[in-house]
C-alpha cells in the first residue's frame, strides 16, 4: 500500500547570500515523502532562482502529479521531468527502497566569497588533503589572481578550487592569470568555468596550463562527457542536472575517461544536503564534495548537518500541502 506526502518549506538565509543579481533571503521548496509498507523514503525538490528554469510552483505541480502516478504504481519517466522534480523524486524511491547507502562524506571543501583569512584558519585545521572552494570573477581579475597565489604560498599543499561561474572574457581570464606564478599552477586542482564560453574556457587552459572544470556547461543543451585537453572534472549539481540515475551515469562516465566528478550543492536544506553527501560517498568516494552551504542558511531542516548548530525546523511543524 503506497501513500505520499508534499511538505512546503522556507528557511531563512543569512543576510549575504546573493544569487548571480538577487539577494536570497529566504530558501524555498518542497519536501516529499514516500510510503510502501513501513518503507520511508524523502527527496528534497528545490529549484535554485536563477540558475534552475524553473520556479518553486511549477515544481510543486509536477511533483504532485508524479506523486499521484507513484501511488497508482506506474512507472514514471524522470527523464522528462523538470530537472529538480526528478533529483527529488528519485533520490525519496532511492531511499525507499533502501538503496542509498548511510555512510556521508562530510568532509566537504570550504568556500570562501568573503575574507581569505578565515579560510586560512579553515584550511590548516582540515585534515588529510587541503582542499578549498575560492569564488573568483566576482571583483578585478588581479585581485583574484593575488589572492590564489597567496593561499598557495600559505599552504603548500593547498589544493585549490576556483570558480569563476562564466564570468570572465579572455582578456580578464590572463590578468587572473598573470599573477598566479606559473611554478603555483599546479596548486589549483581546477578552475572552474573561467570564461563566458567553453570555447574561450578550453583556449584559457591550453595558454596556460591552468586546469579546468565544467559546471554551468554539464547543463548545456546536448552535453556529453568527453576527454579534452585541460579539463579535468566535472562538476554535478544534482537539483540543476536531475534525476539520480542521470548523475550516476554523467559519474560513470566522466570516470570511464580520468575525469574527476564533483556533486555539488545547490544550496539544498540540510535534508537534501545530507543526502548528497551520502550520495557523494557511495559514488564519488575518495572525492571532495562542493557540500559547504549549510553555512548560508540560518536554520536546519529535520536532518541535523554535522557540527552545525543552527536552530532546526522538523518535518512535522511545515504545512503537508498534499497527501493520499
Ligand atoms: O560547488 C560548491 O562547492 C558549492 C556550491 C556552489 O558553488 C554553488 C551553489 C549554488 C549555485 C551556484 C554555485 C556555484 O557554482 O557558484
Ligand atoms: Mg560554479
Amino acid at each position: 500500500m503506497r501513500s505520499a506526502k508534499l511538505y512546503q518549506y522556507q528557511l531563512p538565509m543569512d543576510s549575504g547570500v546573493i544569487l548571480r543579481t538577487q539577494r536570497l533571503a529566504t530558501r524555498e521548496g518542497w519536501i516529499v515523502e514516500l510510503r510502501d509498507g513501513d518503507k520511508v523514503g524523502f527527496g528534497e525538490i528545490a529549484p535554485l532562482p536563477e540558475f534552475s528554469h524553473e520556479t518553486v510552483e511549477q515544481a510543486g505541480e509536477q511533483a504532485k502529479q508524479l506523486l499521484e502516478s507513484w501511488i497508482q504504481g506506474e512507472t514514471i519517466d524522470l527523464s522528462q521531468a523538470l530537472p529538480s522534480v526528478a533529483f527529488g523524486l528519485s533520490m525519496a524511491m532511492l531511499e525507499q527502497a533502501s538503496e542509498l547507502p548511510m555512510k556521508g562524506n562530510y568532509l566537504v571543501a570550504p568556500l570562501c566569497s568573503g575574507d581569505p583569512d578565515d579560510l586560512i584558519v579553515r584550511l590548516n585545521e582540515m585534515p588529510g588533503e587541503k582542499v578549498a572552494k575560492i569564488k573568483v570573477g566576482m571583483y578585478e581579475a588581479v585581485r583574484d589572481g593575488i589572492v590564489a597565489n597567496m593561499f598557495i604560498e600559505a599552504i603548500p599543499d593547498v589544493r585549490l578550487r576556483l570558480d569563476a561561474n562564466r564570468k570572465w572574457t579572455p582578456i580578464k581570464a590572463q590578468q587572473f592569470a598573470k599573477y598566479v606564478k606559473p611554478e603555483h599552477r599546479a596548486g589549483i586542482a581546477f578552475l572552474e568555468e573561467p570564461c563566458k564560453t567553453p570555447e574561450d574556457s578550453l583556449a584559457f587552459s591550453l595558454e596556460t596550463g591552468i586546469k579546468i572544470a565544467w559546471d554551468e556547461t554539464v547543463r548545456d543543451e546536448g552535453f556529453e562527457v568527453k576527454a579534452e585537453p585541460g579539463v579535468v572534472a566535472i562538476i554535478i549539481k544534482p537539483t540543476l542536472v536531475g534525476s539520480v540515475q542521470r548523475c550516476m551515469d554523467l559519474v560513470k562516465q566522466a570516470h570511464a575517461i580520468g575525469l574527476m566528478a564533483v556533486i555539488s550543492s545547490s544550496m539544498e536544506s540540510s535534508l537534501g544536503l545530507n543526502q548528497l553527501a551520502r550520495f557523494a560517498e557511495w559514488q564519488t568516494p575518495g572525492v571532495i564534495p562542493g557540500l559547504d552551504t549549510m553555512q548560508l542558511f540560518k536554520a536546519q531542516l529535520e536532518t541535523p548537518w554535522p557540527d552545525c548548530d543552527l536552530p532546526k525546523t522538523a518535518l512535522s511543524d511545515l504545512e503537508v500541502v498534499w497527501q493520499k
